[in-house]
């Protein structure tokens, strides 16, 4: 939108889609604070330090605002900007009241600062809450908790069986036995969760039972999942007596309404261990008020996958700690406890992986899901190399990925129609268990909501070829069995959470929905769901921790901004078995070159100008 009252110097910037007017409007006020004129360059660099927050970093790389995609014109070409040079700009900034603070008081909205990757100018909350999450992470890693060896190898082997036969799930625990802090990745299926739950028997063996454990995750669909993956390991491996419940980080933080939290550094968490899981999805003013409330005796597990899709608001925390220069922890030699357990093979690692395991930092890579030829294009994809991505996509329609011409969708039509058709014959005999497998048979994905390309789009199209092929439902306007659900707000009563999918089942003469939890299966009925749609497509953000044994995903234009890596590799990799992606070799070579350009200053030493 443009700002009409904005004549100034951000007026071009406004109208090339640079900044949008609630940029505009911030950085006038914000600049408006330290009273007097606003240098042109001063009030530039502000607005693109509030952009940068809304587009989910936390500051603003001065030397690449020259790079920041302006809106095209009609023949394509980027909108021509004037920028001013960055040296310029950052003494304006250096100069300015605004960092400096003004002569009246206290008041320096921005913050500058001096990094490996040039000069960054934040807005002072997010570099507060960086420093803050430096100073906390390298207070806890100048010291390592107390760990009998020999206790901790009787630990690990009862929790791992010789047959696991896979040492990097083994180190994974014996890291997090003997670091205060602990990041662990990989990719989906790569037995994160599998892992978690050993970790926590291994603590209840060294701390014992009574050992207080919080378990979170940025979501209500996450947490719950966590909580039904660790229900049922201690059900049927190894009873966990302290019998953990999984709780989001706003609950386990106890926020208020009014937007504050009952924990933080005057009263902290009373847990002996907390594990966040999808970590990836959690801003970094989250990230910040939970170090803050732990105590520096807790053993904090940070689990995730770096490589998917961040959290909304700013902030990629996870892929920072995980690419962090190893020389940024204070203790990079591992705990000599670590190494007489770990039992880790040193060739099965890189140098960059030895080092980062001395950081608290281990990524699994074998994956217990998916076949490999998924795993393969996932990996060529986070490594940016289009021409590997198409080499190993065939065209086949056996093949496990495929490109799928958008004009000749033949095959997609079968196998969507094939996945409606079984969906309804298992929900119209009345059988669960075969509906909610069938239910995660197939799933269509899409980058944009509306549009052509979006939901919107597919669902109608969807709706289309299932009546023609299937033939109607008669269902009074109401749900039908074999009607796919998706619920869009967390129902904590009910226990079904925003993203969750069910499926609409026959129950004698009435209908119900039924929801997978693990192994067993959540019945619900019309009148206990308040917030469900249909759901035969989905945006592939709201995808993020589902699987499905067969995946379509359909790309937008080659120059949809939406269109990254790691919407991409979120996307591939919720598929177990095959993987359809409809769209041009031009729109999967772009997205693998795109990447979601989160700047931080986490990743290296930051300094104040
Ligand atoms: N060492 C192992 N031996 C046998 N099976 C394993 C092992 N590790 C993981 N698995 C199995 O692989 C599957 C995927 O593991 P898990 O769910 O823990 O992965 P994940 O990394 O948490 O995935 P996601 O992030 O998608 O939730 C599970 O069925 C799990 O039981």
């Amino acid at each position: 939108m443009i700002v009409a009252s904005e004549t100034g110097v951000l007026a071009p910037f406004n109208e090339a889609g640079v900044l949008h007017a609630s940029d505009v409007h911030v950085a006038r006020r914000l600049t408006a604070l330290a009273g007097g004129p606003t240098d042109d360059d001063v009030l530039l660099a502000t607005a693109l330090a509030v952009r940068a927050v809304r587009t989910g970093s936390t500051c603003v790389r001065l030397d690449l605002i020259a790079d920041t995609p302006a809106e095209r014109t009609a023949d394509g070409d980027a909108v021509e900007l004037t920028w001013p040079p960055v040296d310029r700009v950052v003494a304006a900034l250096a100069r300015s009241p605004l960092v400096t603070g003004p002569a009246s008081g206290p008041l320096t909205p921005l913050a500058l600062a001096d990094s490996a990757d040039g000069p960054l100018l934040y807005l002072r909350k997010y570099f507060r809450q960086e420093q803050s999450i430096r100073a906390i992470l390298d207070g806890r890693a100048a010291s390592r908790p107390d760990v009998d060896p020999t206790a901790l190898i009787g630990a690990l082997d009862a929790a791992f069986s010789p047959a696991d036969g896979y040492d990097r799930q083994r180190a994974a625990a014996a890291l997090a036995a003997t670091g205060w802090t602990t990041v662990l990745a990989g990719g989906p299926g790569t037995g994160k969760t599998y892992t978690v739950a050993r970790i926590l028997a291994v603590m209840e063996t060294l701390l014992g039972d009574d050992v207080r454990i919080g378990l979170c995750a940025p979501t209500g669909r996450a947490a719950a999942q966590l909580q039904t993956a660790i229900g049922e390991y201690s059900r049927t491996r190894r009873r966990l007596v302290s019998d953990p419940a999984a709780v989001t980080v706003h609950r386990l933080l106890g926020s208020r309404p009014d937007g504050t939290f009952v924990r933080g550094s005057g009263n902290r968490l009373p847990f002996d261990v907390v594990v966040v899981d999808e970590t990836s999805m959690l801003p970094v003013t989250m990230m910040c008020r939970l170090l803050e409330s732990l105590r520096s005796d807790t053993r904090l597990i940070l689990v995730g996958d770096p490589h998917q899709l961040v959290s909304v608001e700013a902030g990629a925390v996870l892929a920072d700690l995980v690419e962090r220069e190893p020389a940024q922890t204070s203790t990079p030699e591992l705990a000599s406890a670590f190494t007489a357990a770990a039992r880790i093979d040193e060739s099965d690692f890189t140098d960059t992986e030895l080092s980062a395991l001395g950081g608290g930092v281990i990524t699994l890579r074998r994956g217990h899901r998916y076949g490999d030829r998924i795993g393969d294009v996932a990996e060529a994809v986070n490594a940016g190399d289009a021409d590997r991505v198409l080499d190993l996509i065939g065209t086949s329609d056996d093949s496990a990925v495929t490109l799928v011409d958008p004009d000749e969708l033949d095959e997609v039509r079968a196998s969507v129609v094939g996945w409606a058709r079984e969906l309804r014959v298992a929900a119209e005999s009345g059988d669960e268990r075969s509906a909610v497998r069938a239910l995660r048979g197939h799933r269509v994905l899409c980058a944009h909501r509306d549009g052509r390309f979006g939901v919107g789009g597919w669902s109608r199209r969807i709706t289309g070829w299932t009546a023609e092929d299937l033939g109607g439902v008669t269902h009074g306007g109401s749900w039908y069995a074999g009607e796919p659900l998706l619920v869009t707000a967390n129902d904590r009563a009910q226990d079904v959470y925003n993203g969750d999918s069910g499926v609409v089942v026959a129950d004698g003469d009435a209908l119900v929905a039924v929801f997978e939890r693990g192994d067993s299966v959540k019945r619900l009925h019309p009148s206990q769901l308040a917030h469900v749609v249909p759901v035969y497509a989905m945006t592939i953000h709201r995808s993020q921790g589902s699987q499905f044994a067969e995946v379509t995903v359909v790309l937008p234009p080659a120059d949809a901004e939406l269109l990254t890596r790691e919407l991409l590799y979120t996307a591939i990799t919720r598929a177990e078995r095959r993987v359809r992606i409809v769209g041009t070799a031009d729109a999967l070579r772009a997205a693998v070159g795109r990447r979601v350009a989160r700047a931080s200053g986490l990743r290296s030493r930051t300094a104040e100008h």
